[in-house]
């Protein structure tokens, strides 16, 4: 069997029963893992559709990978059926992935730690998580939120709650709706450190067939990129609920991006950081995707349903629903004008009828500079 250029051994014993969705990358260049030598351990905390996904992904592109999931049933599905089908239905896991709901069990030896949990509770997390980390791995944060009541990005957080050097943390962004890269389809991501050889030793892990993780040093930038495109999506949602179309939702893209690059820039992000992966290109793919848990909460709002009936429908993790306030705190202390934000901010306290929302593009009626 040819290993397709990966310089990758195939491992012919698992024939993996996923069915490649179209356009997905040939299996048989996936159906591989790296040689058992200098095999990275690796360990990803979370066990959601993105922990679960990420996970596929490490252990796909050759670490050996183990989960933490909260709940014993996630751990044991994973494990023995090689299935997490409340969060990835269809989709089979790699032989060689296990799941424990032991933290000891899942931290002891690893050589890179990756974090995704919901935002708002990485903080209560990370006492335990502080106490097992094996000194001087990387910590990787996968999360898009900031946290409500601080307003402190998951890497600010990682940092205080676990005390370790920010050049120890990374954060992987990008456009990376779960199911998607679940079903192997080929998708860019980018890893961002204060120090260039964590991105780079992440990046290496973070890798395979199907997933290229490029680097970059904007931490601020990558992390900012990752929560403000989530309330640009549910602004999209919403619009989308009320039935407005393409130009609305264009228009609200091409200013939400501008908005988010100001916003990110005042506190110290590179504005080319928003026109890559982890601004436009997770913008792109989170507005127009129904799979896009923001996009489809935004969507029950512009269909008339109220915020706590929303939550109650969401049973995943919609980040941008809690970062809005936080983000407009920031903005608003920066002076900032987020006008989309803003009135996405409107519309879930019940403030701003849906309908409205889309010729607010800007804060005044005055013609301003684009
Ligand atoms: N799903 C996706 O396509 C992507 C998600 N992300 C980010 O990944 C992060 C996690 O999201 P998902 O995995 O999608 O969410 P999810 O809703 O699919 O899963 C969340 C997981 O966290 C667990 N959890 C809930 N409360 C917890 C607590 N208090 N302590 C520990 N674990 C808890 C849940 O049991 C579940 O396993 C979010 O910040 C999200 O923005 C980033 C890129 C893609
Ligand atoms: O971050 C994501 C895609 O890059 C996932 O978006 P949602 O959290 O809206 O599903």
């Amino acid at each position: 069997m040819s290993d397709h250029g990966t310089g990758l051994r195939p491992h012919e014993d698992h024939p993996d029963p996923v069915v490649a969705a179209p356009g997905a990358v040939d299996t048989a260049a996936i159906r591989v893992v790296m040689q058992t030598t200098d095999k990275p351990r690796v360990a990803v905390i979370g066990a959601g559709s993105w922990g679960t996904t990420f996970a596929k992904v490490l252990a796909e592109g050759g670490a050996d990978t183990v989960v933490w999931a909260r709940r014993p049933e996630v751990a044991r599905e994973i494990t023995e059926t090689k299935r997490n089908s409340e969060y990835l239905p269809g989709i089979n896991l790699p032989r060689t992935l296990t799941a424990s709901t032991s933290l000891s069990a899942v931290l002891d030896g690893a050589q890179q730690v990756y974090v995704s949990v919901p935002s708002q509770s990485l903080r209560s997390n990370l006492a335990a998580i502080a106490s097992l980390l094996p000194e001087d791995v990387p910590v990787v944060s996968l999360m898009k939120g900031v946290e409500k009541a601080t307003g402190l990005r998951m890497s600010e957080v990682l940092h205080e709650g676990l005390g370790i050097d920010r050049e120890r943390i990374a954060v992987a962004s990008g456009p990376n709706l779960a199911l998607e890269i679940a079903r192997r389809q080929p998708t860019a991501a980018v890893v961002s450190s204060t120090s260039l050889d964590t991105a780079t030793a992440v990046a290496t892990v973070a890798t395979n067939p199907y997933f290229r993780s490029f680097t970059n040093t904007d931490v601020i930038g990558t992390e900012f990129g990752g929560v403000l495109k989530n309330l640009i999506a549910v602004a999209i949602g919403i619009v989308d609920g009320v039935g407005y179309g393409e130009n609305t939702k264009a228009s609200i893209i091409t200013r939400g991006l501008a908005e988010m690059t100001e916003f990110a820039v005042s506190l110290g992000a590179q504005s080319s950081t928003l026109s890559g992966l982890a601004g436009l290109g997770d913008l792109i793919a989170t507005c127009q995707s129904p799979l896009s848990r923001n996009n489809t909460a935004g969507r029950l709002l512009g269909q008339g349903y109220r915020f706590d009936e929303v939550v109650r429908q969401m049973n995943q993790t919609a980040e941008g629903l809690a970062s809005v306030a936080p983000i407009l705190e920031l903005a608003a202390a920066n002076g900032v004008d987020m006008p989309i934000v803003s009135q996405v901010g409107e519309v879930l306290a019940g403030r701003l009828d849906p309908r409205n929302i889309a010729p607010h593009l800007t804060e005044t009626d005055e013609p301003q500079g684009e």
